[in-house]
Formats: structure tokens, sequence, C-alpha cells
């Protein structure tokens, strides 16, 4: 069976096999609240975590890594410097770049640092940019790129890290996004969206509502998204698949978010092509 033949579940159960037999290292410079959340979901699915900042190892580990992950959920001044220069070395150095713009929306400084971020990660070609439906739309307003056929009630307005806005919503921001940075964009929610290269778009809707009662499942989304980056050619859609269905597996065992955070790290260890193949709920909307 060619790879245009496959289903998109054996697609992405191809792209997960390849990613364990890899074990990428993925570079992480990410906030204070979820690096242990971010490591433990990567080392669940098979990869090789660090989280580094110092700027006197950032070109080595930007060197040896095989993808870039700049998550902006605690930053300050020193931080943003060391996100934009470890962007600028994984650009040089051809190597994939996710960012998560958190909180964007919710302050200006926010605003601004994850807009400069993006326009150096950019420049590689190599950027994924993955947020919450608020994130996203705020994202695209500060670049200035609101699409004119917009819907009137989107305010893109983070309530902190949080989303007040749906995915749905966020869709003709995203794909302003993903055409301005020529990035693939992923929006995640109830509703995932996948806003990938070559005209491909997708909609997942697994996951569980218990799944945003625990701090850190977008940031380790966004983790497991540099992990396939440096593995697969699709790598928000696999993310966001293995994401969604490990969530919606591990709900069904927890008894609130305490347990559902255990639960997903067992749920992504033990994922396979079978658990995938019955649970995915993913369609190319292009
Ligand atoms: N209401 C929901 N129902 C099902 N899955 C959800 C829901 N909200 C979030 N998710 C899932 O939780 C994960 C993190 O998404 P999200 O909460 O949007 O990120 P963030 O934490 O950055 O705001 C994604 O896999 C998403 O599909
Ligand atoms: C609560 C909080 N505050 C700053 S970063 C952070 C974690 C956000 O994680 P996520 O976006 O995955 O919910
Ligand atoms: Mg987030």
């Amino acid at each position: 069976m060619t790879t245009t033949n496959k289903s998109l579940a054996q697609q992405i159960a191809d792209n997960l096999l390849q990613l364990r037999q890899q074990a990428p290292l993925v570079l992480n410079l990410t906030n204070y609240v979820v690096m242990n959340n971010s490591a433990n979901a990567l080392l669940a699915i098979g990869a090789s975590p660090i989280m580094a900042h110092s700027r006197c190892e950032l070109a080595e580990m930007v060197r040896i890594c095989g993808s870039l992950v700049i998550n902006i959920g605690t930053l300050d001044e020193t931080w943003v410097d060391r996100m934009k220069t470890a962007a600028q070395f994984a650009v040089s150095a051809d190597k994939p770049i996710v960012l998560d713009p958190v909180g964007v929306g919710a302050s200006n400084f926010r605003n601004q640092s994850a807009l400069e971020i993006a326009t150096i990660a950019a420049r590689g070609n190599r950027l994924i940019i993955r947020g919450n439906a608020s994130e996203i739309i705020a994202l695209a307003n500060t670049a200035e790129l609101t699409p004119a056929n917009a819907a009137a009630s989107v305010k893109g307005i983070s309530k902190g890290v949080d989303a007040t806005d749906s995915s749905h919503s966020a869709l003709q921001y995203g794909q302003a996004l993903a055409n301005y940075f020529n990035a693939e964009v992923v929006i995640s929610g109830e509703t995932d969206f996948v806003i990938g290269k070559n005209n491909r778009q997708y909609q997942l809707n697994n996951g569980d509502p218990l799944m945003p009662k625990v701090t850190g499942i977008g940031c380790s989304l966004s983790a497991l998204t540099g992990a396939f980056a440096a593995t697969s050619q699709q790598p928000g859609l696999c993310a966001a698949a293995v994401m969604g269905i490990a969530g919606q597996l591990a709900a069904k065992n927890a008894k609130g978010p305490g347990s559902l955070q255990m639960e997903l790290l067992d749920q992504l260890y033990s994922l396979n092509s079978k658990t995938i193949e019955q649970n995915l709920i993913a369609k190319n909307i292009l």
C-alpha cells in the first residue's frame, strides 16, 4: 500500500513507530509550570527530552537536537532573548521549531514577544505554531492578519492561559497565520484543527473535557509536536491525534484531574496502531 492510499490512522501509526525507533532529542525552552509534564509526555511517547536555556550551551544543544520547542508560558526579558537566540540557531541549523504562544492575548508583552519569536523562527520555513483558539486569534491580530470574513463574536482574549474562544472561530485566523509565516498551525480545543502545508487541513474530535482541567496538557501537545517534527512529515496531525486519543482513553480510567495526569502518561506509552485505528476521529477537510 502506498502512503497516499493508507488511512489517516495507518499513517499516524507508522509515524509513531518511526518516532519510537528514532527517539529524537527534543530541546525545550519551556515554562516553569510544565517542565515536568512535558518531559514525561515526551518520554512516554518514546522521545528524549531536554530542558535547557543557558546562553552558554544553546548553540551546542540546538546542534544535537532533532527539534526545538519554544513555549513562552513564564516569559521574562531574559527568556525572550534566549528564545530568539535559540530560534536563530535552529534556523541556521535547519531544525524544525514549534512555538507555543502561551497566554498570548493576555498581555502586550506576550503578544509582541510571540510575534518577534515567530518572525525569527519562520525564516527557516520549518515553523509550527500550536496554541489554543484565543492564542491563535490574538497572535494573528498582533500580526494585523485579521481575516475579513472572521466571525464578529471572536475575541482572542485569553483568560490567562485558557481559551475563551472556540477552535472553529479561530480557523480563519489560523489559516492567515499559516499563510503569513509559511507555517503549520495547530489549533487545539474541543475540536482540534491542523492547518498543514500543501493545502492540507484536518479536523480531529478526540480528547475529553477533563483535559483542560490539568495544567500543561496543551504544552505537552506542543512538545509532542516537536517530537513528530523531528521524525515525520505530518507533525501537527500526529501529535494532535496521539494526544487526543491518549487523553480520551485516560479519561475513561480517571477519577478526576489528578488521576487523568497519571493515566495520560500510561496511555501515551501504550498507544499502538490498534488503539489508533479503533479510536481516531479525524478527517481531511480540504
Ligand atoms: N473540551 C474538550 N474536549 C475534548 N478535548 C479537549 C477539550 N479541551 C481541550 N481538549 C484537548 O486537550 C488538549 C490541550 O488542548 P487545549 O486545552 O486547547 O490547550 P491549552 O492547554 O494550550 O489551552 C488537546 O489535545 C485538546 O484536543
Ligand atoms: C498555568 C500557566 N501559567 C503560565 S504557563 C502555564 C501552563 C499552561 O499550560 P497549558 O497551556 O498546557 O494549559
Ligand atoms: Mg497552552
